[in-house]
């Protein structure tokens, strides 16, 4: 079996003030993969390049088909004055392996009354909406935009449940796109950085963690030649700290202090660059 769910080579889609790309990136099969990066770093453009939303310039997509793909973008696209439970009905046909049962069973369990309309749900309702449609047809992928941004603690953690849920089967894969870098740290194997619309870094996210320190410096200034290696230094009153890689840290171990980063350290300093 391949061992690959979506395979982007060379991708590139200009708009008038952003690029993105030349992108390559892979979501493993079987897999829950991260799509992490700063507001305007080509999340969005590089998942409905995926889905087939959005038409690129250059490169190549390989995904599974559209109806093997279940999607939740962060706002709906459903017709506002369709009705939950007419949402179901209406993407009954596109669906082939539409299961109407599961639909009204998931709309029970998240508390959405079938006669609301859609433009009367809340943000998390309309974010539940599209899972429970996500869940109710046979799927290879699950890709996700931003899913939690809507969600309360509560709902957060049910939604971290029912992806867990999906990956007992080993076939399924899911990509998460997320600036909330905490939903990763429990479900996430591989996280894909984006910065300024290329690919800062793809690879097991506990690889990834493994691969930085943060850095804490006093008095003593970051040495010279650790600087063009430091992303997203910054000085302050009593000192400076900043993104290492590893290896090149320990070095310093007597001198600043020396910890692990969590994922949102590395996003922002990537950020922030050199
Ligand atoms: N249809 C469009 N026309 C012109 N510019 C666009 C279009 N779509 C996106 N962009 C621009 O592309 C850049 C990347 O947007 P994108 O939504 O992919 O980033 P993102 O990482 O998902 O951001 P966020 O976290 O804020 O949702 C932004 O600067 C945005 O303004």
């Amino acid at each position: 079996m391949n061992d690959t769910a979506v395979r982007v080579a060379g991708l590139e889609k200009h708009y008038p003030t952003f690029t993105l790309g030349p992108l390559d990136l892979t979501v493993p099969r079987g897999f829950v993969t991260g799509l992490v990066g700063a507001n305007g770093s080509g999340k969005t453009t590089t998942l409905k390049s995926i889905l087939g939303m959005v038409r690129p310039d250059a490169g190549r997509v390989e995904a599974p088909g559209r109806d093997r793909i279940g999607v939740v973008l962060d706002t709906p696209t459903y017709v506002r004055e369709w009705r939950a439970r007419e949402v179901g009905r209406a993407l009954a046909t596109f669906y082939p392996t539409w299961s109407a049962a599961r639909f009204g069973k998931l709309l029970d369990e998240f508390g959405i009354p079938g006669q609301t309309k859609v433009s009367a749900l809340s943000r998390g309702m309309g974010m539940k909406l599209q899972v429970a449609v996500a869940l109710s047809h046979e799927t290879d992928l699950l890709a996700f935009d931003e899913p939690t941004s809507g969600l309360d603690p509560l709902a957060r953690s049910e939604l971290m449940d029912l992806v867990a849920d999906y990956m007992t089967d080993e076939t399924h894969s899911v990509l998460f796109s997320t600036h909330i870098t905490t939903d990763l740290d429990r479900i996430a194997d591989y996280v894909v950085v984006l910065d300024k619309g290329r690919v800062a870094a793809a690879m097991p996210r506990d690889e990834l963690i493994g691969s930085y320190r943060i850095v804490r410096g006093g008095a003593d200034p970051l040495p010279d030649d650790l600087r063009p290696v430091a992303l997203g230094l910054r000085s302050h009153q009593t000192g400076w700290d900043a993104l290492l890689p590893a290896d090149r840290a320990t070095a310093l171990g007597r001198t600043a202090v020396v910890e692990p980063p969590t994922l949102d350290d590395i996003v922002v300093r990537f950020a922030k660059g050199h």
